[in-house]
């Protein structure tokens, strides 16, 4: 690894946070009072049942979207657009990539829009894909890549902005099992080689759970977090081992009768952390009804991951 990223020292802070679609007769309240702080160089996911409101929170924290209540900040800093601190990989790889570049130029190009001279666009390019094991592909076109190389390459034009705060959408979920193991280990690699804060949405436990430093479980009508739970599995994971310890099964089981609206939101587990800013009010809302985004968990169709659909 030849690139390094100063941490940025600022937490990434959700305060209150609301977002409403529409208005009217037509307002689709979908976020209410969510708050919750990623620390610098932590690794946390946020997994919820889907339609949940995981997507437009994640928009939020990029700042593509302003929610309609309360602030995104880093530090002291108000999100309200794009920043240089905060780079951003979506699930679709084959919507993000463009089809007609190379893949080092697909790297490269956005760092033009950033006044980035073109012999460090080309290095800091190489660079990247070097992080994320594809130094030798920059002269392909990626329909010539697997999916798998393909989200990597995505992963690669997010690190080469050099932001100190990665944020990813779904971001393993286009690809095939083995793929996705490889995927989320790379993910772990760049957050500890790079020293940059993650913060990964998925409806995918399992994977949050291997992932993380915490799982913060949104759901409710109108979503907001129901549980911030430390992952206490150590800093080293391995997809083998870590996912056969009994400590892995009991955090899965916990986030998923959450999701599933099991655990009471107002009575937490004895370890669970409370998000900053999710006093009572805010775990009523988050209270998922009866009846009411039960989730209907899935096995990843390779595994037996525990994924989680259920309609808004
Ligand atoms: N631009 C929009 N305008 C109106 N409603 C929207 C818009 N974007 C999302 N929604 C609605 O907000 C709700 C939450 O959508 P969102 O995509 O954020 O959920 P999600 O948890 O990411 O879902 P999934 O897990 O299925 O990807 C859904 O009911 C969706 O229809």
């Amino acid at each position: 690894m030849t690139q390094q990223i100063a941490r940025h020292g600022q937490p990434l802070v959700v305060d209150e946070v609301g977002m409403t679609y529409g208005s009217g007769e037509s307002a689709h309240e979908v976020l209410r009072g969510l708050s919750l702080r990623v620390d610098p160089g932590e690794f946390v996911c946020i997994v919820g049942p889907s339609g949940a409101g995981k997507t437009t929170l994640l928009r939020c924290l990029s700042g593509l979207l302003r929610p309609t209540a309360g602030s995104v900040r880093i530090g002291e800093q108000p999100v309200t657009q794009p920043l240089a601190e905060i780079a951003v990989v979506f699930q679709d790889y084959r919507g993000s990539l463009m089809p007609w570049m190379r893949v080092r130029d697909n790297v490269a190009f956005p760092l033009e829009g950033m006044g980035v001279k073109k012999a460090e666009r080309l290095e800091r390019a190489q660079q990247s894909l070097e992080a994320v094991g594809l130094g030798d592909v920059g002269h392909k076109y990626p329909w010539q890549l697997s999916g798998g190389m393909q989200q990597r390459v995505a992963i690669a034009r997010a690190i080469a902005y050099r932001s100190p705060i990665l944020l990813m959408d779904e971001p393993f979920g286009s690809v095939d099992a083995q793929a996705r193991f490889d995927l989320e280990d790379l993910a772990l690699r760049l957050r500890r080689e790079l020293d940059i804060t993650v913060v990964v949405v998925t409806h995918d436990i399992d994977e949050a759970v291997y992932l993380s430093d915490r799982v913060v479980v949104v759901a409710g009508t109108p979503t907001s977090v129901v549980d911030d739970l430390t992952i206490d599995l150590g800093p080293e994971r391995d997809q083998i081992a870590t996912r056969a310890l009994p400590r892995f099964a009991e955090l899965r089981s916990r986030v998923l009768s959450e999701i599933r609206g099991e655990r009471s939101p107002g009575h937490p587990a004895p370890d669970a952390r409370p998000a900053p800013g999710t006093g009572p009010s805010a775990s009523a809302a988050g209270a998922a009804p009866e009846g009411e985004r039960r989730a209907e968990p899935r096995e990843r169709s390779e595994s037996t991951a525990e994924t989680v659909h259920t309609s808004a």
